[in-house]
């Protein structure tokens, strides 16, 4: 499996997003957020996951621009919060958005948590969001299989991403096989299973391979054809979990990473937001 840095899935409506991306949650706003986002720009990450809720999106929109590499080669990504759902709340959250930004454009717009009675509305803001040529894809988050058919079952515009918690405690097959039949690209949250890496069988295939654990974690993640984001602040980790292109998993390895699935959430359930 040939994948490079530069690797990248290809959408439902043709556009390319890159597989591996920075996650910027808990970065705090400023100096924090920027440092991080221009240190993976430079070890050459072109995507970066953030979202109104962690609001640290101005940090982000600065490094983009102090990195010097053209707006149109960075992939952004930014989610609507669940307390600004609704069609035109969320018009005016996605305005709010680009301005803290300072971008006339994202390139992945995604509905953060399925809001009961809500999330509908929400996606036909996306549609129009996407009709006005302001978002260049639309998805959501967190989606299990039922609000991903409820939800087809009256949009316009097939959602193109499902970002949603996936790590080797937590596999996620059969959402994965539903999302991979319906052309929906799965992208994990959470896929260092927040620094947890200290499992026996990842610990031996680092020894093996001689990776860290969390590089045998995302070079796992990449293999299954799942787009990652970890989330480092630290430049050195920054750098390690994007230096996954110089081995392979053999498939026997792959297998006895997802035999480590144990359905375990570190963050909430879907069917159960209370937030
Ligand atoms: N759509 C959604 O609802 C959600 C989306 N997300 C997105 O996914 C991203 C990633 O998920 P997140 O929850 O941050 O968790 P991750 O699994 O990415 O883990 C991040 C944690 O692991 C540490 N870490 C990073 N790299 C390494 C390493 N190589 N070795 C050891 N520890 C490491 C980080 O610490 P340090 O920074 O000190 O290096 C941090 O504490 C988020 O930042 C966000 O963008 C996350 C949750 C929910
Ligand atoms: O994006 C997010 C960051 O992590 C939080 C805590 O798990 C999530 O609730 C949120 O969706």
């Amino acid at each position: 499996m040939s994948l490079t840095i530069n690797s990248t899935v290809e959408l439902l409506n043709g556009i390319e997003m890159p597989c591996l991306g920075l996650g910027v949650w808990r970065a705090k706003d400023g100096q924090e957020t920027e440092n991080a986002v221009l240190a993976a720009l430079q070890a050459g990450y072109r995507s970066i996951d953030t979202a109104s809720m962690y609001r640290n999106e101005q940090g982000v929109g600065r490094a983009v621009r102090a990195s010097g590499i053209p707006r149109e080669q960075i992939f952004v990504t930014t989610k609507v919060w669940n307390d600004e759902q609704g069609f035109d709340n969320t018009l005016k959250a996605f305005r709010n958005s680009l301005d803290r930004l300072e971008m006339d454009y994202a390139d992945l717009y995604l509905v953060h948590w399925p809001v009961v009675g809500k999330y509908k509305e929400t996606y036909r803001a996306l549609e129009e969001l996407y009709d006005q040529g302001l978002v260049r894809a639309i998805g959501v988050s967190n989606f299990n299989i039922h609000h991903l058919e409820d939800l087809m079952g009256s949009c316009r515009i097939k959602p193109m991403v499902n970002q949603v918690e996936m790590h080797p405690l937590l596999t996620q097959k059969k959402l994965f096989a539903f999302c991979r039949k319906e052309g929906i690209q799965l992208e994990s949250w959470r896929p260092l299973m927040q620094g947890r890496l200290d499992l026996p069988l990842i610990q031996q295939l680092a020894a093996k391979y001689g990776k860290t654990s969390a590089q045998i974690v995302l070079r796992w993640h990449l293999q299954l054809g799942v787009v990652t984001i970890p989330k480092s602040t630290q430049e050195g980790r920054i750098r390690e979990n994007a230096d996954l292109f110089d081995f392979e998993l053999e498939p026997e390895d792959m297998n006895r990473i997802d035999g480590l699935n144990e359905d375990q959430r570190f963050g909430a359930d879907p069917d159960h937001i209370d937030f």
